[in-house]
């Protein structure tokens, strides 16, 4: 579907800015922005007559408006867009405080990321009983833009996406980390160690975005029974899987007490 709507961002800092990148490349019918200084995003071509100070003056220009400030500051935001589709990603933030912020029955609560600037994001979303098809095709269109959407039948399940692929490299990042650490206590120079750990995660992204299931590499390489099952099989028998699910658990609480 071809953005053929006016679309509006409350808030440009890192997340509203990427999904605006992904969104002007897909060449919306219109896309407006806000934040509080009236500052342009570095968009290639972006007017700055499009960026306004105002949200009220956003929300009445535009059929979809997107929440994107922090979640502290969505308490005293307050819009009447009480016919328009109101779509947050603001971590933590529950569906019913959406409508309380917009006076809109139609609200979508989502999580994206800043990968969303490189068409990369994962943005999954939950909607309210009011949203039409016609509002999840917009949303659906809109997400696509920014990379892969699901629509989720649970609320609950936008924290835990929160803590898993909000941030971006976020888990990966720590992952990577430790195996470039454990290279240079072996005593790989760190540039050395640096460079190996991001061609090899930027090589497992691509080779993990299509083909097997990640859950089916593993046991393939268990199978193959050559020097990676040792180490996979030990990480398995350590608790590998176990201590990353608390860090995910304690990363979806932070979610759901944030607000
Ligand atoms: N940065 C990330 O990796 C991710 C962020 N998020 C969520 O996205 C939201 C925004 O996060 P960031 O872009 O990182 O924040 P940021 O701090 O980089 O930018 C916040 C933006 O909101 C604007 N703003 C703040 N208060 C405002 C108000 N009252 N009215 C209008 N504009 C206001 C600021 O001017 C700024 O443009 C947060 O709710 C966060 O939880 C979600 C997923 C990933
Ligand atoms: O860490 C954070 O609070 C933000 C929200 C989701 C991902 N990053």
């Amino acid at each position: 579907m071809a953005l053929d709507f006016s679309i509006g961002i409350i808030g440009s800092g890192m997340l509203g800015a990427a999904i605006a990148e992904a969104l002007w490349r897909a060449e919306p019918k219109s896309l407006l922005m806000a934040n509080r200084s009236g500052a342009r995003p570095d968009i290639e071509g972006f007017p700055p007559e499009n960026v306004l100070t105002d949200p009220q003056v956003l929300v009445e220009a535009c059929d979809v408006v997107i929440l994107c400030v922090p979640p502290a500051a969505a308490r005293d935001l307050r819009i009447d867009a009480k016919d328009k589709l109101v779509i947050s990603v603001m971590a933590g933030v529950p569906l019913s405080e959406l409508t309380r912020i917009s006076a809109s029955p139609r609200v979508i609560r989502a999580m994206s990321s800043p990968a969303a600037a490189k068409g990369l994001a994962y943005s999954p979303w939950f909607a309210s009983d009011a949203v039409t098809e016609d509002d999840r095709a917009r949303t659906r269109a809109l997400f696509e833009a920014c990379g892969q959407t699901d629509e989720l039948t649970d609320e609950a399940q936008i924290d835990l996406f929160t803590a898993m692929t909000g941030p971006v490299p976020g888990f990966v990042a720590a992952c990577a980390a430790a195996m470039a650490r454990h290279a240079e206590d072996q005593g790989v120079p760190p540039e050395i160690a640096d460079r190996a750990v991001r061609q090899l995660f930027l090589s497992a992204g691509q080779m993990m975005g299509e083909g097997p299931t990640p859950q089916t590499h593993v046991q393939e390489m268990i199978d193959y029974a050559g020097t990676t099952a040792k180490g996979l099989t030990t990480l398995r028998d350590n608790g590998f899987a176990e201590r990353l699910a608390e860090g995910l658990a304690a990363a979806t609480q932070a979610s759901r007490d944030i607000y």
